[in-house]
């Protein structure tokens, strides 16, 4: 059965959850170890063009960035009957994107985002790469059912009741994916994502402080995610927020947390915080634990 291609040998298809000019994705079951992954396949790229150098470099970058549980997991790519294929891992809680179009991010989960993906920042930038893509259909999320014991007052003789759903409470993690723009700080090979979340000195091909293009387009993303979308593509909106401007938003959040995002989107990238110093804000770590 060699004259199968790999992908259907190794793989039962699910369900197509994503279709865009990217290529689609595809939720699929491995048949041999039976765990659930997202594949995404892509028509292949001219030899020699500038979507190998693309599809390439998404792979690399995979490869470099290897377990982080805040960086989606890749397993495997492969090429096959002109289709490019990676295999990574499946997030089973749809895309940020998904979540904040149904209803915006109360600020404790907004808190929670913004510090799940700052680590994830954190550590790309730590290897030496920016993700240039930022934005909330890029984040996937994963959730995991917990049992919680603690509210819970079991019969008298000791034994819960597993199947009262009321002991199990979700548990989200955000974790940040599409790597198709990543490029290396040293030698950077800037491919521009979306218009939306890009910086103004990005546009002006100005890449002295790359990972600073991702902290400003974590800053718009959790100002969408807050209830202030949708974001201008362009224009004079476009850019109002450049200088500085935060757009309206529907829910009041705390001056902390406000002036952190209003920080992360300065028009100037040097007054913009680090990863590391996103993680340490107060307005992330409320209770002053770190
Ligand atoms: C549209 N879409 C929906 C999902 C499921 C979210 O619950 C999704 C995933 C990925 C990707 C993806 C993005 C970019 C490159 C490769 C992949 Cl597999 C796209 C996804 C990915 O890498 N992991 C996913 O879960």
């Amino acid at each position: 059965e060699s004259n199968i291609p790999r992908y259907h040998r190794e793989f039962l298809e699910l369900e197509l959850i994503g279709k865009g000019q990217f290529g689609s994705v595809f939720k699929c079951v491995n048949r041999l170890d039976g765990c659930v992954y997202a594949i995404k396949k892509s028509t292949r790229p001219v030899a020699g063009s500038a979507f190998e150098k693309t599809a390439l470099n998404e792979v690399y970058a995979h490869a470099v960035l290897g377990k982080h549980q805040h960086v989606v997991r890749y397993y495997s790519a492969w090429a096959e009957d002109n289709h490019m294929i990676i295999q990574n891992e499946y997030c089973n809680g749809g895309s940020l994107a998904d979540k904040v179009s149904k209803e915006p991010l109360s600020a404790v989960e907004l808190r929670r985002m913004l510090l799940h993906v700052a680590e994830g920042l954190r550590y790309i930038h730590s290897e030496g790469l920016v993700h240039l893509d930022i934005k909330p259909a890029n984040i996937f999320i994963s959730i995991e059912k917990k049992v919680n014991l603690t509210n819970y007052d079991s019969a008298d003789d000791g034994f819960e009741d597993l199947d009262d759903n009321s002991i199990y409470e979700e548990e989200l993690t955000y974790k940040i994916g599409d790597l198709g723009h990543v490029t290396s700080l040293s030698n950077p090979q800037v491919e521009e994502g979306d218009c939306r979340y890009l910086s103004n000195e990005i546009l002006h091909e100005d890449y002295s402080h790359l990972t600073k293009a991702d902290v400003f387009a974590l800053g718009l993303s959790a100002l969408e995610c807050a209830g202030a979308g949708p974001l201008p593509k362009n224009g004079p909106e476009w850019h109002a927020i450049r200088e500085g401007q935060i757009p309206p938003l529907p829910q009041k959040l705390t001056k902390d947390l406000l002036e952190l995002i209003r920080s992360m989107i300065h028009p100037c990238p040097t007054e913009r915080p680090s990863t590391i110093q996103l993680l340490q804000h107060r307005a992330l770590n409320p209770d002053g634990s770190k």
